[in-house]
């Protein structure tokens, strides 16, 4: 362990997303260090799941809400909640998301606002809920956003995801300046790949659109990320360590970016018939998270 294990003791963190994947990852990282932790997600049997299996290891750390974060009342009603249940957060990662690769000329309005609302609207429904908290109480607060490097890149065929994480990434940098005064800080980290098991449904569904912005070889360090090195960069954020840091992104990509294949410009060869097979594949995954929301 890089960290003490208890320097996030008197922490209490709220992870949108955290169920699954890189959330749940790092929902198991700050409650190992010593901090409180909420989980949210759509999904109340994979949330419960996630929090009894961190709860094994870390003890009764992980509490968890199922809540659709595109929905402003249920946001705002899920955080009074949290305020009379728990006591303040000291922190919130925005991480929850929605993707799928799709070439953009054939994307319905729906599937645009499916990427779009998840991303930015639920990022800014859930900082804007903790944020008005810490200012009316006088409490110090730190956010972290989940983003990725296509901030500065763009991707083709990803074009919701990477217009709205380019949405939070001006969230940052915006409330950055105007809640510092409040001692509220933001700031942002842009992984590389870090294989998932729903990303990669919707982001690889099928072998013909396994390109570079998901393969190890692509990266120059020439492997993925790994979840304690996110966790750890994560967790500085959301102490006290980083107390003068506000306004940052920082990347962790093993260089991925800087030598350009981390976009999914290598679809361009994707015929129409291979794009139907890559559209069923990843509606079949995504169907059956589906069939278990509560929300
Ligand atoms: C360098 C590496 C970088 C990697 C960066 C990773 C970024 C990520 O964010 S990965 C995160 C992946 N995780 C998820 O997506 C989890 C959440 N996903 C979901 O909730 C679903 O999978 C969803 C994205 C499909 C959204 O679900 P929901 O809001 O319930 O939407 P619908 O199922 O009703 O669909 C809305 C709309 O979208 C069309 N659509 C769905 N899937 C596809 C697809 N694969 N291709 C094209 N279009 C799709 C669907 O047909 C609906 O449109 P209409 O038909 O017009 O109604
Ligand atoms: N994996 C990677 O390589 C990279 C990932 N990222 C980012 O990291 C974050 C996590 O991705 P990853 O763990 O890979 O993917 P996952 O699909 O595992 O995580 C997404 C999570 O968001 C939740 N979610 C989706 N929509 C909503 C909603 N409307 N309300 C509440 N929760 C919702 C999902 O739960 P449920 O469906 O139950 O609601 C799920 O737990 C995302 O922001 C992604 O963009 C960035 C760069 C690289």
């Amino acid at each position: 362990m890089l960290y003490d294990k208890n320097c996030l003791a008197g922490k209490r963190i709220l992870i949108t997303g955290g169920g699954t994947g890189i959330g749940k990852g790092l929902a198991h990282h700050m409650a190992s260090h010593g901090a409180e932790v909420v989980i949210w997600g759509r999904r109340t049997q994979v949330l419960e799941e996630a929090a009894k299996e961190i709860n094994a290891e870390c003890g009764e750390k992980v509490f968890f809400q199922a809540v659709d974060i595109r929905n402003a009342e249920s946001v705002e009603a899920a955080m009074a909640d949290i305020w009379e249940k728990h006591g303040a957060l000291t922190g919130v990662v925005n991480n929850a998301a929605a993707n799928f690769i799709a070439p953009t000329k054939d994307l319905s309005p729906r599937g645009y606002e499916a990427i779009s609302s998840t991303v930015m609207d639920g990022a800014f429904f859930t900082t804007q809920a903790a944020g008005r908290r810490w200012i009316e109480q006088g409490l110090k607060g730190s956010v972290v956003s989940t983003l990725v490097t296509w901030i500065w890149t763009g991707s083709p065929y990803v074009v919701p995801s990477s217009m709205a994480k380019a949405a939070v990434h001006a969230m940052t940098m915006s409330l950055a300046v105007e809640w510092a005064r409040y001692g509220i800080r933001l700031n942002a980290v842009a992984p590389g790949p870090f294989p998932t098991d729903y990303a990669w449904e919707m982001l690889n569904p099928t072998e013909d659109s396994s390109v570079g912005a998901t393969q190890a070889d692509q990266v120059p360090m020439g492997r993925f990320g790994e979840m304690s090195e996110l966790g750890n960069l994560v967790l500085l954020l959301l102490s006290d360590g980083a107390d003068y840091i506000t306004g940052e992104t920082i990347c962790i990509d093993g260089g991925h970016h800087l030598a350009a294949p981390s976009t999914f410009a290598g679809l361009n060869s994707m015929t129409d018939a291979q794009w139907a097979q890559a559209k069923t594949a990843a509606k079949a995954a995504s169907d059956k998270a589906k069939a278990q929301r509560s929300v």
